[in-house]
């Protein structure tokens, strides 16, 4: 079995907690109260412009050509969806330029995007890109779960239609490769760093959604 399937079935029951997280299911019956699905996108594209930084990274770290035009790419796209989509949601939603601008990142945003810039900074590439991977490969699974289940209409249909196209589907299968050809080179040492790596920003992902559903502040 490859790399990736091995650690994509290590957190099957992460993966598990995701797919029923109350966040996503009340955003696929199109129920999910505006407010909360408002401080999620504030803090997405708080960690979208931090992520786009760490993909840039990768990509400038990449030993072979594969990894500089996928990484580079995706920082491209993650800058544009931060965009395009919020952008549109933003309207949909209220969310002033204020509003955006004078928000700051929770802890689970902050947490996870700064676990990012640590692999970058201190950690090999082979780490760097297993941590990369969930952003993509999570929300991959969760928008081909959502699509059949989703109400129709919804206020959420574009969000759900990102994460279900095609073309996102074959970025995350690209990723995927990268990390695998990575892993195949690896020692045991460095692949267990990388399971840890991948193994970590997953549960970010599921403290993300988690965060937003509560509505999280720092406490003090
Ligand atoms: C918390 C959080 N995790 C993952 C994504 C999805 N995502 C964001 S940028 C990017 C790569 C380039 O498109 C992907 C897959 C998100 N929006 N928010």
């Amino acid at each position: 079995m490859n790399f990736c399937t091995t650690i994509w079935e290590e957190i099957a029951p992460l993966r598990r907690a995701i797919l029923s997280h109350p966040f996503l299911d009340e955003l696929a019956a199109g129920t999910l109260p505006p407010e909360t699905f408002r401080h999620y996108i504030v803090q997405d594209s708080l960690y979208l412009a931090e992520y786009a930084r760490v993909l840039a990274l990768a990509a400038a770290r990449a030993p072979t050509a594969a990894g500089r035009l996928e990484f580079s790419d995706g920082a491209k796209v993650a800058v544009q969806v931060e965009e395009a989509l919020h952008q549109a949601f933003f309207a949909q939603f209220g969310v002033t330029p204020e509003m955006a601008q004078q928000s700051e990142a929770t802890p689970a945003c902050l947490g996870y995007t700064s676990y990012l810039a640590s692999l970058a900074a201190t950690r090999s590439y082979e780490e760097l890109i297993a941590g990369i991977l969930p952003c993509f490969w999570v929300y991959w699974e969760v928008g081909c779960d959502i699509r059949p289940r989703a109400a129709s209409p919804n206020p959420y249909s574009a969000w759900i239609e990102t994460y279900a196209a095609p073309s996102f589907g074959e970025a995350t299968r690209r990723v995927c490769d990268l990390v695998d050809a990575a892993a195949a080179q690896a020692t045991p040492a460095i692949r267990s760093a990388m399971n840890t790596a991948f193994r970590n920003a997953a549960r970010y992902e599921w403290m993300f959604w988690d965060s937003a559903y509560r509505r999280e502040r720092w406490p003090i």
